[in-house]
């Protein structure tokens, strides 16, 4: 370019364009005129107040839009500023000028459509739409003669920015307050692995409070490093988000820090991963002194490599759902005070374990059956021990209602007990930080006489989660123990049945594979066949287990 012309272009960030106007008549005659000249595009940038925020030359055929780090978005809705740039040939807006609208959430977008007189030239724009239920985020204008173009700009920015903010807070889709996401998974495993995985993820994200919009799955040959998902496919995506709403994106795979970093820079959405979001729906749940150092370890152990590079943003890394986890004053500080804290937390939690081991032995010592309960999140183990020792421990159709082993005894006839004991439930892919925090409550499990694996027998993933279990206590090194399979949750059969019935056949023929006892966790008259079981494998004299009833002698607590 020669001198000349530059000085032409750097005097365009003298101008003013009045608020009420997209561009003044003036400024887009010296644009299409210089355009015209250089053979390029050329975009100018407007800020609400009328400045020129940036000029920007292209090729002949495009033009890319600077990181608009002055204009952050931050929680408006609109970027306060607008693209006003030329089409050489006089084209219409192309898809790439309706992404960047998209993407960068301008104020609107405006193409001088050019001819060869520069006096003469048509405008088209478009601008975004409110979030309308998955129809097109934005919305394109028949072109005009620059001559007969007249919009006041200002009045009908403010309105799009109030339209959507109302939208946003009827909140059509999901309640307000909450967390709007969509769920994400990339994987080369088979689809119908992935779908499964992605409904689990849907019954984590609602454990955790995130109300789920859609669920998106891509298969792809390779993986896009930076994204994970593909260049085009993260477009889709952002665009998805858009018309929905969305605030978060959760991904079911476990996604590298600089992932985070790439995918929240180009979305500006929150983004977390499969294992942040167990590790959000842990640290609701703690409430013990034992369970609260263990999920913070174990939040502290996911954040540590999470902290090296530059510019973390903290508060998209960590701020899990609503800002939960670590506080953000724990946030600021550096690696070294974390693994001081880590340090701290470890050894409170070896004395925590200490005493948890002493509790062990005096029951070892009294010579006492253990018997555990063990199994997937949400089978219904917490019930079943209410259930059998008439307590009440916290059980809720949540995932990981409980976080805490807790142990009753169990009366059986002629003064024989057993202690029983719940645990906290197993779920596939359990992030790796948390495996270790939580293998101190697991422990326990090594002095089980008997585990009982429970089973939800009415869930579709039924088989999968029983191999989930097993992976697990093969990995606690529990393979060998006595395991007693029973199946829960058997009073959802007819509706199973009458819903999905092959389905329904698949738990017959699992029941039968494994033998399983079936009962209904919920429904004591049902637990018969178990007590049995029981009775039978630690006092084999025991010749017949009676049913409780008014002349016998109960189980009871
Ligand atoms: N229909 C039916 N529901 C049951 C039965 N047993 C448990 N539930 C329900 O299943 C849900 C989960 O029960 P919990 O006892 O909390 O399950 P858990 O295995 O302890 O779950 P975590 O502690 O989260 O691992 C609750 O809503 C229970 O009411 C049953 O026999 N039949
Ligand atoms: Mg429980």
């Amino acid at each position: 370019m020669k001198s000349s012309q530059v000085k032409r272009l750097e005097r365009l960030y003298r101008r003013r364009v009045k608020p009420g106007e997209v561009v003044s008549l003036e400024l887009a005659r010296e644009m299409a005129d210089i355009s015209l000249e250089i053979r390029r595009q050329l975009g100018i940038l407007v800020s609400r107040i009328g400045e020129i925020a940036y000029v920007v030359v292209g090729d002949e055929r495009g033009i890319m839009i600077p990181a608009l780090d002055e204009y952050p978005l931050g929680k408006r809705l609109l970027r306060g500023v607008r693209l006003v740039h030329t089409h050489l040939k006089g084209e219409v807006l192309s898809d790439d000028d309706l992404t960047d609208l998209s993407l960068l959430r301008l104020d609107l977008i405006a193409a001088l459509q050019l001819t060869q007189n520069p006096d003469r030239f048509s405008i088209q724009t478009a601008a975004l739409v409110p979030p309308n239920g998955g129809h097109l985020p934005y919305q394109v204008e028949p072109s005009v003669p620059f001559l007969k173009y007249d919009l006041d700009f200002k009045g009908f920015v403010e309105t799009l920015e109030q339209t959507m903010e109302r939208g946003l807070k009827e909140g059509k889709v999901v309640a307000s307050g909450q967390e709007r996401g969509i769920l994400i998974s990339v994987t080369q495993r088979p689809m119908e692995e992935a779908v499964d995985s992605i409904e689990e993820l849907k019954e984590l994200s609602r454990t955790a409070g995130v109300g789920v919009l859609d669920t998106v799955i891509q298969r792809p040959k390779e993986f896009n490093p930076r994204y994970l998902l593909g260049e085009g496919k993260i477009r889709e995506v952002v665009i998805k988000a858009l018309q929905y709403g969305a605030t978060m994106l959760v991904f079911d795979q476990e996604l590298s820090p600089a992932q985070v970093r790439s995918i929240s820079e180009l979305t500006e959405l929150k983004v977390i991963d499969r294992s942040q979001l167990i590790l959000d729906i842990f640290a609701r749940r703690a409430t013990t002194q034992d369970g609260k150092v263990q999920v913070e370890l174990a939040q502290l152990k996911y954040l540590m490599p999470r902290l090296s590079g530059r510019g973390v943003q903290m508060s998209r890394l960590m701020g899990g759902i609503g800002g939960r986890g670590p506080g953000e004053t724990k946030l600021e500080v550096d690696r070294r005070r974390i693994r001081d804290r880590i340090a701290h937390l470890e050894r409170e939690l070896k004395e925590l374990s200490n005493g948890r081991y002493q509790r062990r032995q005096k029951r070892v010592k009294a010579g006492i059956p253990i018997i555990s309960i063990v199994g997937y999140t949400n089978a219904g183990k917490s019930t079943l021990l209410n259930t059998m020792t008439k307590s009440e421990v916290f059980t809720e159709d949540l995932l990981f209602a409980t976080l805490d082993t807790s142990s009753r005894r169990l009366r059986f006839p002629m003064d024989r007990e057993v202690i029983i004991t719940d645990t906290v439930g197993f779920i596939r892919s359990l992030p790796k930080s948390l495996m270790g925090a939580f293998k101190a409550t697991l422990e326990e499990l090594k002095d089980a006489d008997l585990l009982v694996h429970l089973v939800d027998c009415s869930n579709p993933r039924v088989e999968e989660q029983i191999n989930q279990v097993n992976t697990i206590l093969a990995e606690l090194e529990l393979s060998q123990k006595p395991t007693l399979l029973v199946f829960n949750k058997m009073d959802l059969l007819p509706d199973l049945k009458k819903g999905d019935p092959l389905a329904f056949m698949k738990v017959r023929q699992l029941t039968r594979k494994y033998g399983a006892i079936t009962i209904s966790a919920s429904d004591r008259k049902t637990l018969e066949p178990l007590m049995k079981e029981l009775q039978q494998r630690f006092w084999h004299d025991v010749e017949d287990y009676r049913a409780p009833g008014e002349n016998h002698e109960e189980f009871e607590e």
